[in-house]
């Protein structure tokens, strides 16, 4: 059985480090530590959850000076007994250590093992599980704060009550269907039918959540497109405040995708420069113009770029065309703003318009600010309160719940019989629990495990 036996993993990242720790998890785990580590005094007692000096050795042979913890079930992170050996950070001893307890009785931790350990053996939620990995990989304060709103079990929470909502109907239900001669007409009583709408509205607005959740997790995509030769690189630099994208005078230079990212109050811009939008026949340029197009229908955001010291030209005009054809959240920045100004905007009807240079940093706080009331703080600054889903796994079962609450409306509203509503029931309350875990399958499993890395 999968469960009897001892896992360790090196839980520290690969490379040299002031300290790398091992970490064992298992019945074995205490075993394991007594054949290896050696210390001054064998007598005294190690004790449980504190640090301990001494020596890895494999037979007499040294392997290294460490720090060892013992942490006693179920207290612990897997809810097994762990050990943590702290080893000088270099990647011989640290592999040489591993290597060891792996001689005396431990097997190698799959991706995410201890983890999935700990959602095993009932300590946290799937959810819970899908938040540490999302720690690991979170690249802003933000959206390290909401996955640590879902460790700390949120989302288990509210999952749990949209779920004893629907218990206490399905009891309900199972009451009026084992005595029909109680003649409970009424099919469903209205603080259990408030508290289903409830649940379904609460499931909507989780689900609308989701656009910001993601655009928190993993950023806004946002292309700089324009003319050639309005500034478009020099603005990416000014952004980046280094000078990644090449700068001349010379229109069409840009001709591949850049792509960087800034972070904006804790929200991440993934920001294309792009090759200058005109009709040419250099067929490099030519691709470079073709895959900008493509960037716009897929960007979250525009930044169209326009030479404030010229009169608007027809690539101009057919740049905001296409924008507003396809219906896209552009701002548009008239750069060089430090030469006299020639452009005039009264032809289009545009609201988001900011003045800048690029070169000499004029404007750029202000774009900034735009871009994120625009684009962010009109979504997403409710969420300091509001629970936010930034996955999609948890997305996929809440409209699944959503859409059976919706039937049993239905068929509520139509007069049916109350047993139509009991399948419904059970497919919300399934969805729910594919949430938390309770129900999951191995693919399930295998998939957000397997996302991990090992040692965690
Ligand atoms: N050295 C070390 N640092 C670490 C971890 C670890 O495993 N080892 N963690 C690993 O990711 C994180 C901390 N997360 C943890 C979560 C739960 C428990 C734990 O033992 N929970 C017990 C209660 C412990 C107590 O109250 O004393 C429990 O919930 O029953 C430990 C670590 C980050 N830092
Ligand atoms: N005066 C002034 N010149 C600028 C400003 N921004 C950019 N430039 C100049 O405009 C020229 C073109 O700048 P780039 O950033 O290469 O323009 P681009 O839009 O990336 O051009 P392509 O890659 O060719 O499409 C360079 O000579 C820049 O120094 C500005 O704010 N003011
Ligand atoms: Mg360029």
């Amino acid at each position: 059985m999968l469960w009897d036996d001892t896992i360790a993993a090196i839980s520290t990242p690969k490379g040299e480090g002031g300290i790398a720790i091992i970490r064992i998890s298992g019945d074995k785990s205490f075993e394991i530590l007594e054949k290896i580590f050696k210390r001054q005094n064998p007598n005294s007692d190690l004790g449980f959850s504190k640090l301990n000096y001494g020596f890895i050795k494999d037979g007499k042979k040294m392997i290294d000076e460490v720090m060892v913890a013992r942490l006693k079930a179920p207290k612990t992170y897997t809810c097994e007994d762990i050990v943590e050996i702290n080893c000088h950070g270099g990647v011989v001893v640290s592999q040489k250590i591993l290597e060891l307890v792996l001689k005396n009785g431990a097997r190698h931790a799959e991706k995410g093992e201890f983890t999935k350990r700990a959602f095993m053996n009932g300590r946290i939620d799937l959810s819970q599980a899908e938040a540490v990995m999302d720690i690991i990989h979170g690249k802003t304060e933000k959206s390290v704060s909401l996955s640590l709103d879902q460790l700390r079990g949120d989302l288990r929470d509210k999952v749990n009550s949209f779920k004893k909502a629907l218990l206490d109907i399905t009891a309900h239900v199972n009451v009026v269907l084992d005595y029909p001669e109680e003649g409970i007409d009424d099919p469903l009583p209205k603080d259990l039918r408030d508290n289903l709408e409830n649940v379904y509205e609460e499931a909507n607005r989780l689900i609308e959540s989701y656009d910001k959740g993601k655009k928190i997790k993993e950023g806004i995509k946002t292309v700089i497109v324009g003319k050639p030769n309005v500034g478009k690189s020099t603005l990416l630099n000014s952004l980046l405040r280094e000078e990644r994208a090449i700068v001349t005078h010379v229109a069409g230079t840009t001709r591949d995708v850049i792509e960087e990212v800034i972070n904006i109050k804790g929200i991440p811009l993934v920001l294309v420069d792009t090759a200058g939008i005109r009709q040419t026949d250099d067929i490099v340029e030519n691709i470079g113009v073709t895959k900008s197009k493509e960037f716009i229908e897929k960007a979250d955001l525009v930044l169209l770029v326009l030479d404030a010291s010229k009169e608007l030209e027809k690539e101009d005009r057919e740049v905001i065309e296409k924008i507003k054809e396809n219906g896209k959240k552009a701002i548009v920045l008239l750069n060089k703003i430090d030469l006299a100004k020639k452009i005039d905007l009264k032809e289009f009807d545009l609201e988001n318009v900011v003045e800048i240079s690029a070169k000499d940093n004029i404007g750029i706080e202000d774009m900034e600010e735009k871009i994120y009331s625009y684009i962010i703080s009109e979504k997403v600054e409710d969420s300091s309160e509001k629970l936010v889903i930034t996955n999609i796994r948890h997305k996929t079962a809440l409209e699944k719940t959503k859409e059976a609450i919706k039937n049993i409306f239905e068929t509520i509203d139509a007069g049916l019989p109350m047993d139509l509503i009991s399948v419904d029931l059970k497919e919300a309350l399934d969805s729910l629990s594919e949430i938390t875990g309770e129900i999951s399958s191995e693919d399930i499993l295998d998939h957000v495990f397997g996302n991990f890395c090992v040692g965690k």
